[in-house]
């Protein structure tokens, strides 16, 4: 295996330090990773910044159903130019994800893909119905080691199943991931309810049918004593009933998209279904307040939800196209534009928020570590002063419905190490027959 002497680098963004690694470790940092690392391949990395590797709680890899919008492979690849050495593949495939069978079969993919590790989400009920429990504990017990269980694309519902879960997966310390939207309240709902859609003449989508049911499902962790992870939280209200819940000491995590952090409902303007996602884009205030909840603590992940769609689904009119963006690719740099290079966040806070918070969350062992001597080698290079125009076709993912198309983003991810070994050098993918 190949050992990498990364000079230079600045660990969190702290001081350069010379960074070695060997054997899937940080074997080394400073003068003694400079003296060890003799015969290392030396990866030039002044000014760079080195974080923990990446980590998505909330990717939709599409395999098995929908290989024509992304297959595990193109995903990972994806995933590893973003900067991620691991993913959580959402349960919404066809056949669902819904048993030991089908996730052991997505882990299987992602392992001999080898671009990062692939960890399926289970789904909380059979086929995504919202009916019956499906069989959490043998998703647990399998080689795939399931430790999130999401209906996401659609809310558990019914209080009784959810309350179900939440108990249920107590037992092997797994985490319901909630897609909190009311159904009676978003029934042919084609994006926020506000002003811009009043004048588009859409159905609006209310900040209600998003607060009820991250109101309803706190109370429901806090009553049954589990643990709860609230999905694409995107309305200032919601930021308020986690921040609430958090102060009474309520089990409950919460995620932002890069979208929700970066882009507004007046991008529904244009009536370019590559802005229709599920929840909508929303108001200024409520981009204000998702920032400033991911920056005080309130919300703890960045979560990419990358939802590639074929290009049948979404070259058509708004109201016919499928909910859903990609962003494996973009996710760091929408991150650095918005929370970084304003002040807001710290790169300490940014390897929290997109690293070991998800990597704790999904119970990972081995992700999300400090950089520091003994530690698996998951590790991403970025150059922050970097800039590039988003070009979709040119994206790993299989495919263009990123919603960045066009604009110029802040920096680049430069490698990615998964367990020492280079998964992206020079910014671009170390196919398998060249690794070592
Ligand atoms: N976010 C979306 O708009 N779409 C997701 C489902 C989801 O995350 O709810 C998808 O699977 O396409
Ligand atoms: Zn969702
Ligand atoms: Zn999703």
């Amino acid at each position: 295996m190949t050992t990498y002497l990364l000079t230079g680098a600045r660990p969190l963004g702290g001081d350069p330090t010379d960074v070695l690694l060997a054997d899937g470790v940080v074997a080394a940092l400073g003068a003694q990773a400079r003296r060890a690392g003799g015969d290392a391949h030396v990866v030039e990395a002044d000014g760079l910044v080195l974080l923990p590797g990446l980590v998505d709680l909330h990717t939709h890899l599409r395999e098995p159903g929908r290989e024509d919008a992304e297959t595990v492979e193109s995903g990972t690849r994806a995933a590893a130019l973003g900067g991620f050495t691991a993913v959580h593949a959402m349960a919404n495939t066809t056949p669902t994800q819904d048993t030991a069978g089908v996730v052991e079969q997505v882990w299987r993919l992602g392992r001999d893909a080898g671009w990062c590790d692939v960890h399926p989400v289970g789904a909380v009920t059979v086929g995504l119905a919202g009916e019956r429990l499906a069989e959490l504990s043998a998703m647990a017990r399998s080689a795939a080691a399931v430790r999130v269980f999401s209906d996401d694309g659609r809310c558990v519902h019914d209080p009784v199943v959810m309350r179900r879960a939440l108990e249920y997966v107590k037992a092997f310390d797994g985490v319901v991931a909630q897609h909190a939207q009311e159904p009676r309240l978003t029934e042919g709902a084609q994006m926020h309810e506000g002003v811009v859609s009043a004048e588009l003449g859409l159905t609006g989508w209310p900040s209600v049918a998003e607060e009820a049911i991250v109101a309803r499902d706190v109370l429901l962790a806090e009553h049954v004593g589990s643990r709860l992870h609230v999905l694409h939280l995107s309305t200032a209200g919601s930021v308020e009933i986690v921040r609430w819940a958090k102060a009474r000491g309520i089990d409950v995590t919460a995620e932002v998209t890069p979208h929700h952090l970066m882009l507004t409902d007046e991008r529904a303007r244009g009536y370019d279904p590559r802005f229709k996602v599920n929840p909508p884009l929303r108001t200024a205030e409520d981009v204000e307040a998702v920032r400033e909840g991911l920056a005080d603590g309130t919300i703890d992940t960045v979560g990419t939800d990358h939802a590639p769609h074929a290009r049948e689904d979404k070259d058509c009119e708004w109201a016919a196209a499928a909910f859903g963006m990609t962003g494996l690719e973009t996710a760091l740099s929408v991150v650095q534009a918005v929370m970084v290079d304003t002040g807001r966040m710290t790169w300490v806070d940014v390897a929290r928020v997109m690293s070991s918070a998800p990597a704790r969350i999904g119970r990972l062992t081995g992700q999300g570590r400090p950089i520091a001597p003994g530690e698996p080698a998951n590790l991403t290079l970025v150059d922050p002063a970097a800039r590039r125009v988003v070009v979709p076709e040119q994206q790993a993912t299989a495919s263009v419905n990123s919603p960045f198309a066009g604009q110029e983003l802040p920096g680049s991810v430069v490698a990615t190490f998964l367990r020492g070994r280079a998964t992206v050098l020079d910014g671009a993918l170390v196919e398998q027959g060249a690794r070592v």
